[in-house]
């Protein structure tokens, strides 16, 4: 049978980018996703905007929802300093697999922690499985319907703290209405919208940042 979008992006990082060098793997994606076939990573331009935000929250710990080929995944952990790492959550296993490639050609697997499953089972043992205090970013781009019941699930489960900042993919298109109206009226979050496009595309999307006070 044909391959999959993930199974063609995999094979395009591994004819165009260097084994160990992140940033070839990134460009080679870009360029499959923007020539060859559409695909939902976060893209160079709002990617560019996510990097801007690593760099400024420095963060030693990271929690992904959403892996799909790793790309993004990808782009956090080459900001990361030495003994910071991303944990990610793929719910789809073919994903997953080509992700743990992809991640591995980029030669960032000590930074990476990729598990498999939904979001509203795994948050609740993240603490004791990982022996994770709490996040210090959270990149939310897994089912939209998800982002706002899964911040406050974080939020119960004590994985977000004053200073945590949460960065939303997609808020505009396909969109996360509830999301954006609780993180922008809640006296808790200090948030701001980063206007940009959807992926390879003209259309409007952006990404929002959304910064913990604390309670
Ligand atoms: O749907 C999107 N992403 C989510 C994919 C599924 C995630 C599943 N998943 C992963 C972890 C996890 C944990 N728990 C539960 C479920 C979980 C997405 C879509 C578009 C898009 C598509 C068509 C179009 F016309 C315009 C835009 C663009 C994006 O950038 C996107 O991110
Ligand atoms: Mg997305």
């Amino acid at each position: 049978t044909r391959t999959s979008r993930p199974q063609r992006i995999l094979k395009a990082v591994q004819r165009k980018a260097t084994v160990g060098d992140p940033q070839s793997v990134i460009t080679a994606i870009d360029h499959f996703c923007r020539h060859r076939e559409w695909a939902m990573n976060v893209g160079d331009e709002k990617g560019s905007i996510l990097d801007s935000v690593v760099s400024e929250v420095s963060p030693v710990t990271v929690l992904e929802l959403g892996t799909y080929c790793g790309y993004s995944t990808v782009r956090i952990a080459r900001l990361l300093p030495p003994g910071a790492c991303v944990i990610t959550l793929e719910f789809n296993p073919d994903y997953a697999a080509i992700a743990r490639q992809v991640i591995k050609w980029s030669g960032l697997e000590d930074k990476v922690q990729l598990v498999e499953g939904a979001s509203g089972d795994w948050i609740p043992w993240m603490k004791e499985h990982f022996g994770v205090q709490a996040f210090d970013l959270v990149f939310l781009d897994h089912w939209k319907e998800r982002y706002l019941p899964d911040t406050k699930l974080l939020e119960e489960c004590g994985l977000i703290q004053k200073g945590t900042v949460l960065l939303a993919d997609n808020v505009i298109c396909p969109g996360t209405p509830d999301y954006l109206e609780y993180v922008r009226n809640s006296p808790r979050y200090n948030s701001h919208y980063y206007r940009s496009h959807l992926e390879y595309t003209k259309a409007e999307d952006g990404l929002e940042k959304s910064v913990f006070l604390g309670y």
